[in-house]
């Protein structure tokens, strides 16, 4: 896969100058798609993962439902996500990392979508005021995550917290997903009355 293009943004997206949030490990795509529904006209909305197919279909939806504000890309986000954004000429406002892979043997850490590059590429494109919204049903994911953007907190980066007084770990949880717009994984977690790990950081 790879190397890297970012698409003619004036060709998938109506107005390219809007807002840009981009969901990787897209998956099936309907996350994003609700997302593009409800924001339509304000923000566009860009969905990276490797698997070929899933992309292929959203981008089949978005035609079908006519989200001008919507697109997917066949991507390994983890090496591909600077070049990607590097033409962009709107702000990056959002990055969602939701229920990534958990990769739980430790020769399979390299595959993580959460690397350095990743981080990087992020901390060079995302707007002051921008969020970056990570998620899992697996703490130890999400901890993983929380590790790699460690080094730019206090500095870049600021941990947003419903609780203000406590310094109390499980506190930094985020409580809710701040978009309003649960995946289906989210769904299933919540249904079987298990916690989802939250952590939603905002670039100062
Ligand atoms: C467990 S699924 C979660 C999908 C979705 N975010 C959700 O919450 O329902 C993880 C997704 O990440 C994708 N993925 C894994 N590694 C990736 C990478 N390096 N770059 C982009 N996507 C990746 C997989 O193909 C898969 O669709």
């Amino acid at each position: 896969m790879g190397p890297y293009y970012p698409p003619v943004w004036a060709m998938v997206f109506t107005n390219p100058k809007l807002p840009l949030s981009v969901d990787i490990g897209s998956g099936s795509g309907r996350f994003l798609m609700l997302l593009a529904k409800r924001n339509s006209g304000s923000s566009n909305f860009l969905g990276l993962d490797v698997r070929h197919k899933l992309v292929e279909r959203s981008n089949a939806w978005a035609e079908q439902l006519q989200l001008k504000n919507m697109h997917f890309i066949t991507a390994n986000a983890t090496i591909a996500l600077d070049s990607l954004l590097a033409t962009y000429p709107g702000k990056l406002t959002f990055v969602s990392i939701l229920c990534p892979d958990p990769q739980f043997k430790t020769r399979h850490y390299k595959r993580r979508i959460v690397q350095r590059p990743l981080v990087n590429a992020i901390m060079k494109y995302l707007a002051v005021g921008g969020k970056i919204f990570l998620e899992s049903d697996v703490e130890e994911v999400v901890l993983d995550m929380k590790r790699h953007f460690k080094e730019h907190l206090g500095d870049s980066l600021v941990l947003v917290k419903k609780h203000e007084s406590t310094s109390i770990e499980e506190k930094e949880w985020y409580p809710e997903n701040p978009t309003g717009v649960p995946t289906e994984r989210e769904v299933a977690v919540l249904g079987r009355g298990l916690p989802m790990f939250r952590l939603l950081y905002e670039r100062v």
